[in-house]
């Protein structure tokens, strides 16, 4: 499985099919990309963490179990997986180029794309927000408060921010402060809360939106599903999460540097099932440069889907019937 793999290349000259990994923090990690020759026979048909994927320095996982046995097996190494993992972000820089890697210039087209997903749900799920309703929003690794200052805030009346690194958060209360933006009086950010996903516990149904964009990755998938448990319980009747992430092309791909990991649609799928979410509907975002990942939005629900009415189709409505 591994003889397409090469060794990494200059840096500044990635050969044709490269990847970059979601954000090439440092700027010097390349992976390869399967060719359709290369992709293992069928997502479809095999279980998504029965996949195989790799890591960024090219090594290969027979399965996510087989990665996270090794990466987290025992106690002291889940500790040093999240330790590092907030280490990383603790040696970046407070702003948006930090927070995005070295790509600051995503930014208007990421808002522009989570804009566009967030009236949609908000128009089909909350009709009359903007009459009666009070509505409040949690951002989950917040970072710098990119993400709340160009769009939560302007769309809720309170928005929470969750983050494990201070600096981010500092960074945050004074970007989002009442004087850097418009009419504080009806959209705030409240409450600013120094802590990463797998400690939190929301406050029951206090949210009509729990946003968790390009944080997941750094959970494992045990806490992945335990956070979405716990968090559920925040959401109010009617609320949703929206998850905006990387995509893998297929199963994961671990970043050695960040401590994280990149799933494909498919495991994604597979985690939503057992956290009991249901995907309400989901987007590609569009206009990222052809380097990075893909990147999909997810907006998930506690309630399942409609049961769409079966009508009669017009072939039996004009058949004859007999009066009962
Ligand atoms: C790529 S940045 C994205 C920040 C923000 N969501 C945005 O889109 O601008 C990743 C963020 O995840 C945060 N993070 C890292 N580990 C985390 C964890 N265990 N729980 C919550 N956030 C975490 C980092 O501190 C960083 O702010």
């Amino acid at each position: 499985m591994r003889e397409y793999l090469y060794s990494l290349p200059s840096a500044y000259f990635p050969p044709k099919d490269t990847h970059f990994t979601l954000f090439p923090r440092s700027g010097f990690c390349f992976l390869p990309l399967l060719t359709p020759k290369q992709r293992p026979p069928s997502q479809a048909t095999v279980h998504a963490m029965e996949v195989g994927g790799s890591d960024s320095d090219g090594r290969e996982f027979k399965n996510a179990d087989e990665m996270w046995r090794e990466q987290v097996g025992d106690p002291s190494k889940k500790t040093d997986w999240y330790h590092q993992g907030v280490g990383y972000w603790q040696g970046v820089e407070a702003s948006v180029d930090g927070v995005l890697g070295g790509y600051g210039h995503v930014n208007e087209a990421d808002v522009h794309g989570s804009e566009a997903f967030l009236k949609t749900l908000l128009s089909e799920r909350y009709p009359n927000a903007g009459t009666d309703g009070h509505l409040v929003a949690l951002d989950c690794g917040a970072g710098i408060g990119r993400v709340t200052k160009n769009l939560l805030i302007r769309y809720f009346n309170e928005v929470d921010l969750l983050e494990p690194v201070s600096h981010f958060l500092e960074a945050a209360r004074e970007n989002l402060s009442p004087e850097n933006h418009m009419s504080p009086d009806i959209h705030k950010a409240s409450n600013f809360l120094c802590m990463p996903l797998q400690e939190f516990t929301p406050d029951a149904e206090r949210y009509d939106v729990i946003w968790v964009q390009w944080c997941i990755g750094h959970l494992t998938d045990d806490d992945f599903v335990s956070f979405f448990k716990r968090a559920k319980a925040g959401l109010k009747p009617g609320g949703f999460f929206v998850l905006k992430e990387n995509i893998a092309k297929t199963g994961f791909v671990l970043d050695n540097e960040d401590r994280s990991i990149t799933r494909s649609d498919l495991y994604f799928k597979e985690l939503f099932r057992h956290c009991g979410l249901h995907l309400y509907k989901s987007k590609d975002q569009r206009g990222l440069p052809e380097e990075l990942f893909a990147v999909k939005m997810y907006a998930l629900t506690t309630d399942s889907p409609k049961k769409v009415c079966k009508t009669r189709s017009k072939g039996q409505a004009n058949r004859p019937r007999i009066i009962k």
